[in-house]
């Protein structure tokens, strides 16, 4: 069994629902009933998975999104080979805090992949005038910047497990040489093309 480490990094405006996406993955719960504690500094937490013959350990840092802590959160996505983006579907300022944080990785960080990831996707199933940021909106600028593109819901679990999937996969993909491809010599390619992800609308 071949063992790897992945960095993930968390990004984005506060209250955009990035700790609620880590807990619903590590520990597949959700607390909308206790009150919002934002993040101080970072948090961290990690999973292993398996693909094949790999056993992908994630560490990943869920940093604090308020603008007080945006130093150190640059602190955090040194040497992650992914960044989950996160915005809140209901609040259209969160998404300008994406572009921020997608300069940032592009000058600072090339080789991170990106993941675009619209949160809290429940409330606007539930009321479609709560959805403050267009699909469409957020698909174009994935294209451009060559982005994955996931909409979940931490309350529901919607597409959570799937974004770390693809995100260990697209890893596995780049950077792990499959035990046959290494004996063969061949070169890997990058996974390339990339996905969107809306589970169900
Ligand atoms: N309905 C619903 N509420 C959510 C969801 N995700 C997060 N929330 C709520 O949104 C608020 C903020 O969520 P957090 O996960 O703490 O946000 P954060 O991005 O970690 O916030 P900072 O620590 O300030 O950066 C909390 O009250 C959550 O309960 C979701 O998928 N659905």
């Amino acid at each position: 069994m071949k063992r790897v480490d992945l960095k993930i990094v968390l990004l984005g405006k506060e209250y955009g629902g990035k700790t609620s996406l880590l807990e619903r993955y590590l520990y597949d719960h959700f607390h909308g009933d206790l009150p919002y504690q934002n993040t101080i500094g970072a948090a961290f937490g990690a999973k292993k998975i398996q693909l094949d013959d790999k056993q992908i350990t994630m560490g990943i840092w869920d940093t604090a999104g308020s603008e007080r802590y945006e130093a150190m959160s640059k602190i955090y996505y040194r040497g992650a080979k992914a960044a989950i983006v996160c915005y809140d579907l209901t609040d259209s300022s969160s998404f300008e805090r994406v572009k921020f944080w997608v300069d940032e990785l592009k000058k600072f960080e090339e080789d991170c992949m990106i993941y675009l990831c619209g949160t809290k996707k429940d409330l606007v199933q539930e009321d479609r005038q709560c959805r403050k940021i267009d699909y469409h909106t957020t698909t174009d600028y994935a294209d451009e910047i060559g982005a994955n593109l996931f909409e979940t819901s931490s309350k529901t679990g919607e597409c959570v497990r799937e974004l770390f999937t693809q995100i260990a996969m697209d890893f596995v993909n780049k950077y792990v040489p499959s035990s046959k491809e290494k004996n063969e010599d061949l070169i890997l390619e990058s996974p390339g093309k990339k996905s969107t992800f809306c589970c169900s609308s």
